[in-house]
């Protein structure tokens, strides 16, 4: 059903373009499945650039539309089978998360967020429990090569050739306080207020529903915002149980679990950097349209200013760190490096505890003790690992201890930045 992923049509996502592209006259415009429909900048500089919207309704439950200028499109034909199943998921993890009970959550109305994500059953610590692919790609140059009108007519096409058109209308559209009713709202009502919204501009409702859900992301190596349908439903908490994971071809993304998760529980990601503080939060996220009141947003005054005061020392102690190593103190630099990892377990920025790791690794190395220098190294492995950067399968199991100690000094974390080892007095 709509906007259900199909264990069948992940597992086989290019069965109908293998045996279509046998009979070509049938796709004339193979690998995409309808005639490129295109426009062209009439603005300086980028006069003549065209633009085109590119559908390719075998790629992923909903068919994936891009914006992109032709030369980007050629390169990406390359991508269109990147597949969840390739990236994220085990064959085991794959059949755990969709034979049986199926997925482990479910989209629900959350008060004051119109609709959320929340797990239907427990959640284990870096379980990868839903994947998705991306449905509709926009070349962010487009954004300032076009005129809005241009834009909006490019995204209105985008979203009438996927196989899901309704289900990507149906999405919210409140970015930046826009109050557009969604399709799903727009049929419980028939007064004259909706007639007007329908006669609104063609393609607004798309804009808005891209502004209000797309990830910033690299397609193809194309700079863009990115639709996906399913994790657009997450909402954001500043301190989340979950994060998302891109491919590194960009259309496919996993979500995974920062920690145990209950039943009946939230899934919740973050839309910004992890380990800013307050003020600097609610500023960025009111430019989503809403106020954060996320628990962390929500501490009382004390706690949340001993919070702030454990990010911004977070955020000082790289330097100081890099500084201490340079200058050789290195005892001072290790027991900064540990508390820095006290502080950061306590803030929950799991990505920047790896970089703690790494840098660890490298001062007890300098310091000449082999053990605690491989303690480290295992500990920055097995968190790389857990949070899916060192991929699934035989690709993890590849990371040597070795390899991973190569990394750290050569271009891994905090450590890349501290190469050179102390400064000769
Ligand atoms: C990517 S969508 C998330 C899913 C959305 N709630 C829905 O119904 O489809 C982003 C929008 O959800 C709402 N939202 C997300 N997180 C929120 C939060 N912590 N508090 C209030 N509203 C939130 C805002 O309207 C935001 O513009």
């Amino acid at each position: 059903s709509v906007g259900v992923l199909d264990i069948n049509n992940l597992l086989e996502p290019n069965l109908d373009s293998k045996l279509l592209t046998h009979h070509e006259e049938q796709r004339p415009y193979a690998p995409w499945s309808h005639k490129p429909h295109c426009t062209t900048s009439t603005r300086l500089p980028t006069l003549g650039q065209k633009y085109c919207v590119y559908t390719s309704n075998t790629t992923g439950p909903h068919g994936l539309s891009l914006i992109f200028p032709p030369s980007s499109a050629h390169l990406a034909t390359e991508y269109l089978d990147d597949n969840p199943l390739d990236s994220f998921l085990t064959q085991a993890e794959a059949e755990n998360l969709f034979l049986g009970d199926g997925p482990p959550w479910t989209i629900v109305d959350i008060p004051g967020k119109d609709k959320g994500v929340v797990a239907t059953r427990k959640i284990k610590q870096y379980e990868t429990f839903m994947v998705d692919q991306a449905a509709v790609v926009v070349d962010m140059e487009a954004e300032k090569a076009l005129s809005q009108k241009e834009n909006q007519n490019l995204l209105k096409v985008a979203v009438d050739r996927l196989l899901v058109p309704e289900m990507i209308r149906d999405m919210s559209g409140k970015h930046e306080g826009h109050k557009h009713k969604t399709a799903g709202e727009k049929e419980g009502f028939a007064g004259a207020d909706d007639r007007e919204e329908e006669d609104e501009e063609e393609g607004k409702l798309e804009e808005d529903v891209m502004k209000t859900n797309a990830f910033g992301g690299t397609v193809a190596e194309v700079n863009s915002r990115v639709l996906y349908p399913l994790i657009s439903r997450i909402n954001h908490a500043c301190a989340p149980n979950s994060f998302v994971l891109f491919s590194r071809a960009g259309v496919s993304m996993a979500i995974k679990a920062y920690r145990d998760i209950a039943p009946g529980e939230e899934i919740t990601i973050s839309y910004l950097l992890l380990g800013i503080p307050f003020a600097k939060r609610q500023h960025l996220i009111h430019r989503w349209g809403f106020t954060c009141t996320c628990d962390l947003c929500s501490l009382p005054e004390r706690q949340r200013e001993a919070s702030d005061l454990r990010r911004t020392m977070i955020a000082q102690a790289e330097e100081k760190m890099i500084e201490l190593a340079e200058a050789g103190e290195f005892d001072d630099a290790v027991a900064l490096a540990e508390e820095a990892v006290e502080m950061i377990r306590e803030e929950g920025i799991y990505p920047t505890l790896t970089d703690s790791y790494a840098m660890l690794a490298m001062l007890y190395r300098e310091k000449g003790d082999r053990a605690k220098s491989e303690e480290y190294g295992r500990k920055t492995q097995q968190l790389l690992g857990d949070l899916g950067f060192l991929g699934v399968g035989e690709e993890r199991q590849a990371w040597s201890l070795e390899k991973m100690m190569g990394n750290i000094e050569e271009s891994g974390g905090i450590g890349s930045k501290w190469t050179k080892g102390p400064a000769k007095a």
